[in-house]
């Protein structure tokens, strides 16, 4: 019988987790919420910052996944939010409508409307941090399941609204 070397046992209960929090993740949108029931902020923009953290089994490589590919599939879903608004579709008071050029959002008496071009409608309730990072997280793994397998365990994204304000969303990598 071939025993594993001393330091193999040791890897056998490691668990392992490749992270990318680049500078060129930071994306300007403008967003409002709602809170404390029936309060509804003023339109305004935050530079986003994002960490996106994959977690699972090393592979032949001794990567957990290669991570010029996880950033550059992050890069493409904070490009696509760059120089947006991005406006809730789901929200019970916050109601966004489109025609052919431009999207209204009415929340009781007050009214916004933008060029279609510049909105993203998300699919959440309120455009918190940790509701947009779920959507990355989405995002971000459908885009890369192929490429990645299914041996990974989960994919974790923070979304940092103001210099140390963080959504935090993890999800299963297989659901
Ligand atoms: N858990 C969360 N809490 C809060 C969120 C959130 O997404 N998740 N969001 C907000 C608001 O969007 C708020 O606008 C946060 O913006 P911020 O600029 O940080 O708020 P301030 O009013 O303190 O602005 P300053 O520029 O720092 O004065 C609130 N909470």
């Amino acid at each position: 019988m071939v025993r594993p070397h001393s330091h193999c046992r040791q890897f056998m209960s490691a668990t392992f987790r490749v992270d990318v929090s680049k500078e060129q993740f930071i994306f300007s949108a403008a967003h409002f919420i709602t809170f404390a029931g029936d309060i509804c902020e003023r339109i305004h923009g935050h530079n986003y910052g994002v960490r996106v953290s994959v977690e699972g089994p090393l592979d032949e490589n001794r990567y957990v996944v290669d991570f010029i590919a996880l950033r550059d599939a992050v890069l493409k879903q904070t490009q696509a939010l760059d120089h947006h608004v991005i406006l809730p579709r789901d929200h019970k008071e916050i109601l966004v409508t489109q025609d052919e050029t431009e999207t209204t959002a009415r929340f009781r008496e007050r009214r916004w409307v933008f060029p279609n071009e510049d909105c993203i409608i998300m699919p959440v309730i309120n455009t918190t941090a940790e509701e947009i990072a779920r959507v990355i997280a989405e995002n971000v793994r459908e885009q890369t399941k192929e490429q990645f397998g299914k041996a990974l365990s989960s994919i974790e994204v923070a979304v940092d609204e103001n210099a140390g304000q963080w959504g935090v969303c993890k999800l299963p990598w297989n659901e």
